[in-house]
């Protein structure tokens, strides 16, 4: 079977289309409020030459906003510092350049894949910062991920004691009741996903306050679940083989459930090496870059409670070693993960040793399938297109892009009664691919 090709906003009326037309302008325009309006504490922060930098980052998102509402051809990105290890203008020019000579016209916002002109935008806000000396580590995002983590507390207190609670009755959990409690924090962590700011363009997408009520109720709404799968999969591996791996996606509430399932499978021996990838940039809003786990494990600390206990359980176990944090600048470019083995192969042979790779989100899920415009009956490895480094499952809720591996006619009796079924944040999948 040919494949289909990628989604684009070329399709007007499509969610793609309408993320170009309508939110990404959006995220701009609130990038270039909180520059306005937060100014004098910025120049507080990061000194006078922020003066003239706010001027110079509000000129050059103002211009990017134009741009993207006036399909204007994309901007090749200029050169931010060759020697930074994480400048990848390279990736993106040359991404560009084989854009023209494929179609003869350079790329234009809503014309070129979506996923390489929505990875585009955030690069460029990045390089209107990084630009700038004063602003260069300056996150936009960082006060909407702090203000929701904030707000999700109460949230996480709750959590936090059911796991600590769950933790400290190991020893007399059967086998079963263990299953149960990994499944629930494992669906938990998909619910997490709901907590996206990019979806929702910033404005506040806060949890529910106890997840584990609704649990019940919600797994209908879980339209591929492979966690009977999975469970099999973490028990049959042998001791020296339970190194996991978890591509982070959103700060906030969920990497708080994130943080907690992977505690749960440290605690009870299902993992004995853990790594976490965060983004090297602000990404996506509300993407998890490694000042922002840091953050949550100090706010946990100093939040008293169940809180503090799983905040000090979660840093003694990356101080011990147990749990590892990487970075690598291929998560923020816009390549399908089929291209990694080329593209990044020290990254490829780094996720080969794992037993088991998580993805967590849409944006995951959206890199793993390149983005193209599959029927939602595709097997779920023939949409991986060869990217088969190791076992790998996804976490996400649907807010846009494909889904593959659903039943016959699954999607179309849904889409009969629930117009937004992909794009709502109110479905989600637990998919396993093992290559077996
Ligand atoms: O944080 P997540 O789950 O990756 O969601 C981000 C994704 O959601 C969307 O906002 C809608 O799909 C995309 O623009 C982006 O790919
Ligand atoms: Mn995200």
């Amino acid at each position: 079977m040919s494949e289909p090709g990628p989604l684009s906003a070329s399709i007007i009326g499509s969610f793609s289309y309408l993320t170009v037309r309508d939110r990404l302008p959006v995220i701009l325009t609130r990038v270039i409020d909180q520059l306005y309006r937060e100014r004098i504490n910025i120049i507080d922060k990061y000194g006078e030459a922020a003066t003239e930098g706010c001027k110079e980052v509000i000129g050059r998102l103002s211009q990017l906003k134009n741009e993207i509402q006036t399909n204007k051809p994309l901007e090749l990105l200029e050169a931010t510092d060759p020697l930074s290890p994480f400048d990848d203008s390279h990736v993106w020019n040359r991404h560009f350049e084989e854009y023209i000579s494929t179609y003869e016209v350079p790329p234009k916002w809503f014309t070129a894949p979506w996923m390489y002109v929505e990875c585009f935008m955030y690069a460029r806000i990045h390089e209107s910062f990084y630009l700038c000396p004063a602003l260069k580590d300056f996150d936009p995002f960082c006060e909407l991920k702090q203000k929701a983590m904030l707000e999700s507390l109460s949230a996480t207190e709750t959590l936090a004691q059911h796991v600590l609670s769950v933790c400290s009755s190991l020893p007399s959990l059967t086998q079963e009741q263990l299953r149960q409690h990994v499944i629930n924090l494992i669906e938990i962590s998909v619910w997490g996903n709901k907590c996206d700011l990019s979806i929702s363009s910033g404005e506040e997408r806060n949890p529910e306050t106890d997840l584990l009520v609704s649990l019940d109720s919600l797994r209908p709404y879980i339209l591929v679940n492979h966690s009977s799968s999975l469970w099999q999969l973490l028990v049959s591996l042998p001791e020296d083989q339970r190194d996991i791996v978890l591509v982070l996606d959103n700060a906030g509430f969920e990497l708080v459930t994130d943080l907690c399932l992977m505690m749960l499978l440290t605690e009870a021996g299902l993992t004995t090496s853990l790594t976490f990838h965060v983004k090297t940039r602000p990404w996506f809003v509300s993407d998890t870059t490694r000042t922002d786990l840091f953050w949550t494990l100090d706010t946990l600390r100093e939040k008293g409670g169940a809180c503090s206990e799983i905040g000090n359980k979660w840093k003694k176990y990356i101080e011990d070693g147990q749990w590892k944090v990487c970075e690598s600048s291929f998560w923020t470019t816009p390549i399908p993960y089929s291209q990694m083995s080329t593209v990044d192969p020290n990254l490829y042979s780094q996720l080969s040793k794992a037993s088991l790779i998580i993805f967590k989100g849409d944006l995951n899920y959206r890199k793993l399938t390149g983005d193209l415009d599959w029927p939602t009956t595709t097997n779920f490895e023939q949409a991986l297109r060869g990217f088969c480094v190791a076992p790998l499952l996804v976490l996400r809720t649907l807010k846009g892009g494909p889904v593959v591996g659903m039943a016959e006619s699954q999607a179309e009796d849904l889409a009969a009664t629930v117009r937004d079924w992909n794009t709502s944040g109110e479905y989600g999948v637990i998919q396993l691919c093992t290559f077996s």
